[in-house]
């Protein structure tokens, strides 16, 4: 493995910021950190970079120790690239002049800088820019004026922390695309540190999961989309309708949750770690997989719950229609339709056993 942290901890007075992590990144892969503010993602990132000593632990990058446990490499020895979330620009320095800042600093000629310059402005899509000064730029060429500046100095490994976060919504779709294009053809490892679920699904290969400083689950984003081990990452990871339960009957990959308050239960797939979970379970069931029937099914069905339409919204080219549903319409529930439905209709709620799932909670 390219990058291999083992056991890593940090701890802040009394509080433990990233317990015993493990990690291991292939060489070319991006891997996201993605977790609510507070996880450690960035205070992962630091150790990395050698800005922050680990309590314990052990961290090596394409065969060289970063970190052994006692000493840390010196940062200028690690061959990264960084971006920050604030791009952190030399205001009074050019285009050009950010970009070769670090090539200057290590004496690279002049006609090398030259050549390294426009092979870093082609590739980041901003030639013809160089004489520029950071304030005659948009937030995404700055932003990819940052991204060439980490780039040129060819690391081994790039940092990123949070970088298309003050990008308005629409630019950082379109970035966080142009950017993974750009690494997969440079091959860099990347890890990449947000606590924007769609741009982890969306820049990355993998993806880490982190709660207060744990590893939840690592995969790539479709596992952690349609497998997620327990009700954080089924919650983190997009919307996710989640009724919380009893595991009556999951010693195989399909069994049943008899819901809390309601009695009734609802069959689905069993997770792994539903299997071997005492405590209590979540049924979950993306919005996109719940059938809305208009009409009361004609026998006692299986997977049906009785509820009304509160509120219908237009969003994405489909109506995204809020339910209560459940005996004292306790659970609330977000399905798609094709039409609008009206407040305080009447709807079944159909949960097809194929796309629900069963989670620790
Ligand atoms: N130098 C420090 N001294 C004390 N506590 C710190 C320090 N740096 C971080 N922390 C604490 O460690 C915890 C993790 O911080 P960290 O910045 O790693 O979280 P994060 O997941 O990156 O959050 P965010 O998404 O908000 O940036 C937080 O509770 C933070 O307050």
């Amino acid at each position: 493995m390219y990058l291999q942290i083992k056991q890593l901890n940090k701890t802040y007075g009394s509080r433990q910021v990233v317990s015993d992590l493990d990690l291991e990144v292939r060489e070319g892969e991006v891997l996201s950190l993605l977790g609510p503010s507070g996880c450690g993602k960035t205070t992962i990132l630091r150790m990395l970079a050698g800005l922050v000593t680990p309590d314990s632990g052990y961290i090596e990058v394409g065969g060289r120790v970063f970190f052994d446990g006692r000493r840390g490499l010196p940062v200028e020895e690690r061959s990264l690239g960084m971006v920050f979330q604030d791009y952190a620009l030399w205001p009074h320095m050019t285009v050009a002049q950010n970009i070769s800042f670090g090539l200057r600093l290590r004496r690279v000629p002049t006609s090398q800088i030259k050549e390294r310059l426009r092979t870093l402005l082609e590739l980041v899509n901003l030639s013809g820019y160089e004489q520029r000064y950071p304030y005659q730029l948009s937030g995404g060429q700055q932003q990819r004026v940052a991204v060439a500046r980490a780039l040129a100095t060819e690391p081994r490994l790039l940092l990123l922390d949070e970088p298309l976060s003050s990008l308005d919504a629409a630019l950082r779709e379109t970035m966080s695309a142009e950017l993974v294009q750009l690494f997969k053809r440079l091959g860099i490892t990347t890890i990449n540190v947000t606590h924007d679920q769609n741009e982890a699904m969306t820049m990355s290969d993998r993806i880490t999961v982190l709660r207060d400083g744990r590893v939840q689950q690592i995969g790539t984003p479709t596992e952690l989309y349609l497998k997620p081990q327990n009700s954080f990452v089924a919650s983190f990871m997009g919307q996710a309708n989640m009724l919380p339960g009893a595991l009556a009957n999951g010693h195989s990959e399909t069994g049943s949750l008899v819901l809390q308050d309601e009695g009734i239960s609802l069959s689905g797939q069993v997770s792994p770690e539903a299997r071997h979970h005492s405590g209590s379970h979540y049924f979950v069931c993306r919005p996109a997989h719940i059938a809305i029937i208009q009409e009361p099914p004609p026998a006692p069905q299986q997977n049906i719950l009785t509820g009304e339409v509160v509120q219908t919204f237009f969003v994405a080219g489909r109506w995204r229609t809020h339910i209560k549903a459940g005996r004292q319409q306790q659970y609330s529930i977000q399905a798609f339709t094709d039409q609008p439905l009206q407040p305080a209709q009447s709807v079944w709620l159909s949960f097809p056993p194929t796309h629900s799932l069963i989670v620790p909670a």
